[in-house]
């Protein structure tokens, strides 16, 4: 029997206040959302998944209230959030992390990963809800108040600056804490032993694998205790792919507790802690990562070859 648990929409009334984002991407549309447009063949199939998405959705109860938010290192709890006035893509979603968890974030195209990820990294104004860090309220705090409290992102594209060297963009990393540089340089340079060997190279001229190496390397500068990493496999091969989830869990053996939004959902759940899936801006199901990938709903509605593509 699955031990993960479907969960439905939280209460409908916003709890927070509005939040100014501080650097708001909107209107930074990223890639990939574009309308699946299905063979003939496959269209009636991906409608009746759609159908039974939507089943799911409306017939699982509330969520769960979290509770007491200072036992978790991290909460978002019943978030509400969106890019244009008046239009909610995030409908009432929550997820926790404990210390020491790697928890992956799955989901449809377009489910809303990326905007949870860049809700409570605080580039996105939070419209109800609530997100603690140790139980304190972060609803209000910028991106680099986040970095400096031990908040660590890497986005999902453009997150090296090509024109600098590796040892140029880890240095931008550190820029808040210059007294770190060397004791952090070497550091990375120990989880990541590539980015010493190149440090004196462009960015621009690495690989994609190997920029992503760089934007975690810089993330990580900080000593973030929090790592929140955006689709970090996308575009990169599937060798890369794993040396990505390799160095994810060898992150976290330091000590980084790691939420991390993936289109390699099945890989994903094989290598965090606990999972969620994310549909239409809500949680539609939550669990282990063994737990998800051994119930059939959850490889029927989003793991099948038919499910990733809508
Ligand atoms: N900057 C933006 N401005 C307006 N709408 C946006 C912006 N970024 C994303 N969206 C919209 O928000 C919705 C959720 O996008 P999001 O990137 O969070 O999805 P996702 O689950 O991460 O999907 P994917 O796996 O395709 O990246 C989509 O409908 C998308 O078009």
């Amino acid at each position: 029997m699955s031990g993960s648990t479907a969960a439905g929409a939280p209460g409908e009334e916003p709890r927070g206040a509005e939040q100014e984002a501080a650097g708001d991407d909107r209107g930074a549309g990223p890639p990939g959302h574009e309308q699946i447009d299905h063979p003939p063949e496959n269209r009636e199939e991906a409608g009746l998944l759609q159908a039974h998405r939507e089943e799911v959705l409306e017939h699982a109860g509330p969520a769960e209230g979290v509770g007491d938010h200072s036992q978790y290192l991290l909460v978002a709890d019943d978030v509400k959030a969106g890019y244009v006035p008046g239009v909610n893509i995030l409908n009432g979603c929550t997820l926790t992390l404990r210390e020491g968890e790697v928890v992956g974030i799955i989901g449809p195209n377009g489910a809303g990963k990326s905007t949870l990820i860049k809700t409570v990294f605080g580039l996105l104004p939070v419209r109800g809800g609530a997100i603690t860090l140790r139980g304190e309220s972060i609803v209000r705090r910028s991106a680099h108040q986040l970095v400096s409290s031990g908040v660590g992102y890497v986005p999902q594209s453009q997150n090296v600056f090509p024109s600098l060297t590796v040892e140029e963009n880890l240095e931008m990393g550190v820029f808040l804490r210059p007294k770190i540089l060397q004791r952090r340089l070497a550091a990375v340079a120990e989880l990541f032993p590539l980015l010493g060997e190149r440090r004196k190279q462009k960015a621009g001229a690495l690989s994609g694998g190997e920029r992503q190496m760089v934007a975690m390397g810089r993330a990580l500068m900080m000593e973030p205790s929090v790592l929140l990493l955006d689709e970090p496999t996308a575009g990169l091969s599937p060798i890369f792919q794993d040396e990505v989830f390799h160095r994810v869990r060898e992150i976290n053996a330091t000590g980084v507790s790691v939420v991390m939004v993936e289109q390699n959902a099945r890989r994903c759940l094989q290598v965090c802690d606990r999972g969620y899936v994310l549909d239409q801006g809500r949680n539609a199901y939550t669990g282990t990562g063994r737990e998800l990938l051994d119930d059939p709903n959850v490889v029927e509605l989003y793991l099948g070859t038919l499910a990733k593509s809508g």
